[in-house]
């Protein structure tokens, strides 16, 4: 018997404390990761980005190492402790590979050795990608194991109280380490602060471990029943292999192809696999969802960088988690038992396609807003075209005729302006509040805020010191940007819609429908389904774009509703299963463990019918 608060385990409190650490260090690290790659290793955008990108991308293929490790090994306890611990480590490495000093001999303020600190941050993001893939899938698993049977409707919260402390650490940390980077520290310099931004994250990551630790007299641990994995592949290779061997018609048909691994298998892990593939097979639509979703850090940012406001950062990293943390539990309180007590049955699945429903409505919204920002953008010359400016100071209309096979090309980057030599320079900069020009001891301020996107000419004319800086003249050639980044909240409100139906459901369903020796293997499959999200928006990005952003969009929308409706159609067909229930029968057929079936067939009869339709579970023989 576990010790109880409120109906619930007191075990899960460290669990959720845990992942509140975990997240924190996980988002917080990779808050500044692209800006250390850019301003310390010194790396171009596309590297850093790439980079990243495999980076995110491996932290979600992991899970499958941890779901092995955890559920045919160590169990998911010590899977947790020890990968937590490489975790840590791969942490603290990073924050040592950030500290300039160790390798700046000539103390003038840039490392020395740029291998030494590329070395050692790649080896810690290799630990931190295994020790976070590695416990992801291991720890929701291992906070469901703390409830029992008659505690389902604690157990549902228990996801989306979970689900609130991973974007709550998120959004703190989001907050917090970009502020830390921008002190200066250093021992015989004074840099930006990479050792705090990346040391804190790394503390964090320590706490998590100690406060798991903490509550190991409260867990319930389970332990794990041999190379499952291993069985599990052996199995269906049998089966295949078998069924081959059988294909004559001679042969009487049996009701599923895992059958066929009778002769040599025992029931119950042949029912444990049929449970697990179904809801894997289930799963193959859905990194469509993700690769929507993971569009927010992208395409959506860039969308953001063509809008008005002063916000961008703040908004694009903050948003979401804001938003998590409030419709969580509006969606749990109001909406969810508004919808049963009008008597419908909006069951995981639905939930899931209607999720999905939403991301596309959000990329509908994006698009719309694309149509408006694309109205204001100035018309630039395409790959076949150049543009001419000319500046007309003589005191008569002149006619301009352009012979159509010369090509002109005036450019010159810097801040000094030469009057014979260079007579045009280009200058852009970020928050243009102010701008001088200086000639000696005399200089003209221009002192006003000039808009983000906007380009203007300055004409200076050659009395400009002698007489005063009235004389100069200021061209808008490209009008600030205009559409308010206001304008993209709708996006966002919807996609979190979107998650919270589609993501806390699936973090639910992954769980409830596994059988208990495969918890973490499909947590981990789950997991996969947005690694595979992330891959293809590499790929797309790769790939490049429409012409048209807002095309885009659209296309993306409509692929998700069309994908949606294969997934409503996939899911019309299956049927929700309780594992435990369907492994108690395989065990009474075959004559086995009574003493154990007894216990679950009571503790099944306890079970509340509520609880079961709020679930949307319909019994079924496997
Ligand atoms: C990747 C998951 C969906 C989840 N992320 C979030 O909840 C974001 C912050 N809204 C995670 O487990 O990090």
């Amino acid at each position: 018997m576990t010790a109880e608060c409120c109906g619930y385990p007191i075990s899960i409190f460290f669990i959720v404390v845990n992942e509140f650490c975990e997240r924190f260090s996980y988002y917080g690290m990779r808050a500044v990761l692209v800006l250390y790659f850019r301003y310390f290793l010194l790396w171009d955008d596309d590297l850093a980005t790439s980079i990243y990108h495999a980076f995110v991308a491996l932290c979600y293929l992991t899970p499958i190492l941890g779901a092995i490790i955890a559920d045919s090994w160590l169990g998911k306890f010590k899977t947790i402790i020890y990968l937590s611990i490489v975790y840590a480590i791969g942490q603290v490495t990073m924050a040592i590979s950030t500290i300039h000093d160790i390798t700046d001999a000539n103390r003038d303020g840039t490392p020395d050795n740029f291998t030494f600190h590329i070395a050692l941050s790649m080896l810690g993001l290799i630990l931190i990608a295994l020790g976070t893939g590695g416990i992801k899938p291991c720890v929701a698993a291992f906070g469901g194991d703390q409830f029992q049977e008659h505690q389902s409707r604690q157990l549902n919260t228990f996801f989306s109280v979970f689900y609130l402390c991973i974007n709550a650490g998120s959004l703190l940390s989001t907050l917090i380490t970009p502020v830390l980077r921008a002190q200066e520290c250093g021992i015989h310099t004074q840099q930006q602060c990479y050792p705090l931004a990346f040391g804190v994250p790394a503390v964090l990551m320590v706490i998590s471990l100690v406060v798991f630790i903490a509550g190991s007299g409260m867990y319930v641990k389970t332990d794990p029943e041999g190379n499952i994995m291993w069985s599990v592949c052996k199995c269906i290779g049998f089966a295949i292999k078998n069924r081959f061997r059988h294909r004559s018609s001679s042969y009487p048909k049996r009701e599923h192809w895992m059958d066929w691994a009778n002769e040599k298998y025992d029931k119950l892990l042949i029912a444990q696999i049929k449970m697990v593939l179904k809801v894997l097979f289930l799963y193959i639509p859905l990194p469509m969802f993700w690769t929507l979703f993971d569009q927010k850090g992208s395409r959506w940012t860039l969308q953001a960088t063509t809008m008005s406001g002063d916000f961008v950062s703040i908004l694009i990293s903050t948003v979401n988690p804001i938003l998590i943390l409030t419709l969580v539990p509006i969606m749990d309180r109001l909406i969810f038992p508004l919808i049963q007590k009008c008597g419908l049955n909006f069951s995981p699945l639905k939930r899931m396609t209607v999720g999905m429903l939403f991301a596309a409505m959000a990329f509908v919204s994006a698009a719309l807003v694309q149509i408006e920002i694309d109205k204001t953008l100035p018309n630039f010359p395409s790959s076949s075209e150049s543009q001419l400016k000319v500046v007309n100071t003589y005191s008569t209309t002149l006619n301009v005729t352009i012979s159509p096979n010369e090509h002109l090309l005036i450019e010159s980057f810097g801040v000094q302006l030469h009057t014979s030599k260079h007579t045009y320079s280009t200058i852009s900069c970020m928050f243009v509040n102010d701008f001088s020009l200086i000639h000696g001891e005399q200089w003209c301020e221009f002192s006003r805020k000039f808009g983000f996107g906007a380009s203007y000419t300055f004409l200076i004319p050659s009395t400009v010191f002698s007489d005063d800086c009235e004389s100069i003249t200021e061209v808008e050639d490209m009008k600030p940007n205009s559409v308010h980044m206001a304008l993209q909240i709708p996006q966002y409100f919807l996609i979190t819609t979107g998650e919270v139906m589609f993501s806390v459901t699936g973090l639910q369903f992954s769980y409830s429908q596994a059988p208990k020796n495969m918890k973490s293997v499909l947590q981990a499959g789950w997991l996969c389904t947005n690694a595979v999200g992330n891959i293809i928006v590499l790929i797309v990005a790769e790939l490049g774009k429409l012409p048209k952003q807002w095309a885009e969009y659209l296309l993306f929308a409509s692929l998700l509703v069309a994908v949606s409706i294969i997934f409503s159609i996939m899911a019309y067909f299956y049927t929700y299963i309780d594992p435990a229930e369907i492994e108690a029968q395989v065990r009474k057929e075959q004559g086995l463990e009574p003493e154990e079936m007894e216990k679950e067939t009571l503790e099944m009869e306890e079970k509340d019918e509520d609880q079961k339709n709020e679930q949307g579970v319909k019994q079924t023989k496997i």
